[in-house]
């Protein structure tokens, strides 16, 4: 095993480098952890497993939204007089020229920008891109793996860590035979002639050098439990420093932060009148039977809901013509209504979105934060295509640290919401998360069923982490919605 200093160890800088930036501009800035996702480049001959290396590197390091990036998906497009040759095993993909690397650039550049990312998928036994399309988008980990994937300077400047597969080229060849014969539709005598005449002598002569860009180098492949078990390790202390430093981010966001409530214009909290604090009595109660809360809890998603339509401000005059020809000086909306639930708590909403705008579309993110760092990951996001502009409500129930709703936020501005179009409704919101949020975010609407001050909550938690001081039972009944149990 070779390893240089360059890939291993940079902890330190990076820890410097946030200080830096702290000091210049006191936290208010804000970067989703999907801009800067850690990117593996993974390099070696064909057949040398670089595929199953990475396989294993994502199972182990088990962390939400790893992405497998396939330099094979970069081949070029071939001609009809090309893929004849191909099919003949009579054409050379293993030379740098057969490959788009320029496309290749862009396409992980634009990941490594945390944007949202098509990839064509590529068949080896038609030798051509389908229509068939691979969407990324907000990547922790990136793995990009192929024979040329430590071939170019551009790729290698944006990894932080470059990995060479070092196995022998006679063992690459027994191993390609069988899955290429098995999985690719290739037959024996094409798929030797073809590593006789281009894959061997490119090996040689394009792949091996890139052994020079490497960090490490993993002599004898997957067999080389030790240095794979290093390489995981090394990335698991980068990814923890990297959640660490974002944790610190967000802590320090709602610091120093003179907020004012009443003043704030896009602030509303449901005025607190003999009938709400009712509601709130009944909800917030650890005595309230299931059917009660979700009978209260109900009301309160009315309420908050039509709060929230009342917010919106995009209305034009329209005339409309009544019995005994009476005119009356209508408005009408000219704007689109999207509802987007932040899974589970935000589906407490849905009801009443539903029967405020019967038809309107649905959106779901689900946010969850990682047990050991508190660090809010992003795990599904599908929100209903839109060219034009349109009025985002989103719905979460509870917010503590405010972390996964600034996620949820970052990642409809990432799909060009503007912030002045997105309201967001959440029944509890501590004041904490309040600041945080207004801070990142000022241009947002925010409708709260009830503000938390510190005396209610226990705010030294672990930003969106619970402590059993912090409202386990609004958790429960959220439970007792989706499982039917209290
Ligand atoms: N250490 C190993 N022992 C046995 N078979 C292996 C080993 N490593 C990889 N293989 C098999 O060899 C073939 C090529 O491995 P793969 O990971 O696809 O290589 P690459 O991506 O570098 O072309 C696959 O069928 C894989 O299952
Ligand atoms: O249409 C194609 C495209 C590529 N190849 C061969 O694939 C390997 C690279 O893939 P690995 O997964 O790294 O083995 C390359 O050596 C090409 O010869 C192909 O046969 N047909």
């Amino acid at each position: 095993m070779k390893m240089s200093s360059r890939g291993l160890d940079s902890t330190t800088d990076s820890t410097s480098q946030f200080a830096t930036i702290e000091k210049t501009e006191p936290s208010k800035r804000y970067t989703p952890p999907w801009t800067k996702p850690y990117i593996i480049g993974i390099g070696g001959f064909s057949g040398s497993g670089k595929t199953s290396i990475s396989q294993k590197i994502i199972l182990e390091l088990n962390q939400p939204w790893t992405v497998l990036l396939l330099c094979d998906n970069f081949y070029k497009a071939l001609t009809e007089e090309e893929r004849k040759l191909a099919l003949a095993s009579q054409y050379d993909f293993d030379c740098p020229a057969a490959m788009d690397l320029e496309l290749l650039v862009e396409k992980l550049d634009s990941l490594k920008r945390g944007k949202k990312t098509e990839i064509q998928i590529y068949s080896f036994s038609e030798h051509n891109r389908t229509e068939k399309l691979f969407t990324i988008y907000g990547a922790n980990v990136i793995i990009l793996e192929g024979i040329m994937a430590l071939y170019d300077q551009r790729l290698l400047d944006m990894m932080d860590i470059k990995v060479f597969v070092d196995t022998d080229l006679d063992v690459c060849l027994a191993r390609r035979l069988t899955r290429d014969i098995l999985y690719r539709g290739r037959d024996l005598v094409g798929a030797l002639q073809q590593w006789e005449r281009f894959v061997k002598p490119n090996a040689v002569k394009h792949i091996y050098p890139t052994i020079r860009n490497a960090d490490l180098v993993i002599p004898r492949g997957l067999d080389n439990t030790t240095a794979i078990d290093l390489l995981i390790q090394h990335v698991k202390k980068q990814l923890a420093v990297k959640s660490k430093l974002h944790i610190q981010r967000l802590e320090a966001l709602g610091h120093n932060f003179q907020f004012n409530v009443q003043s704030c214009k896009n602030l509303h909290i449901l005025p607190s009148t003999p009938h709400t604090r009712g509601i709130h009595s009944i909800i917030l109660s650890k005595k309230t039977e299931r059917t009660d809360f979700i009978f209260y809890f109900d009301r309160m998603s009315n309420l908050l809901i039509e709060m929230a339509l009342d917010t919106l401000t995009n209305y034009t005059s329209v005339d409309i013509r009544c019995i005994k020809d009476y005119t009356y000086k209508g408005l009408k909306q000219t704007l689109e209504v999207i509802a987007v639930s932040v899974i589970r708590s935000g589906d407490c909403f849905m009801n009443s979105m539903k029967k405020s705008i019967p038809d309107i579309p649905i959106g779901k993110l689900l946010i969850q934060s990682d047990a050991s760092t508190g660090e809010p990951h992003l795990h599904t996001e599908s929100l209903p295509k839109r060219e034009h502009l349109a009025k985002y409500i989103l719905l979460d129930a509870q917010m503590i640290g405010g972390a996964g709703a600034i996620m949820a936020i970052q990642v409809l501005i990432d799909h060009k919401v503007k912030q002045e179009d997105i309201i967001l409704v959440c029944y509890l919101l501590s004041e904490i998360a309040m600041r945080r949020l207004f801070r990142v975010f000022p241009e947002i609407t925010v409708v709260v069923g009830k503000l938390s001050n510190s005396e209610e909550v226990d705010t030294t938690y672990n930003m969106e982490g619970f402590k059993d001081s912090d409202w386990p039972f609004l958790n429960r009944f959220i439970d007792s919605l989706y499982f039917g149990t209290d």
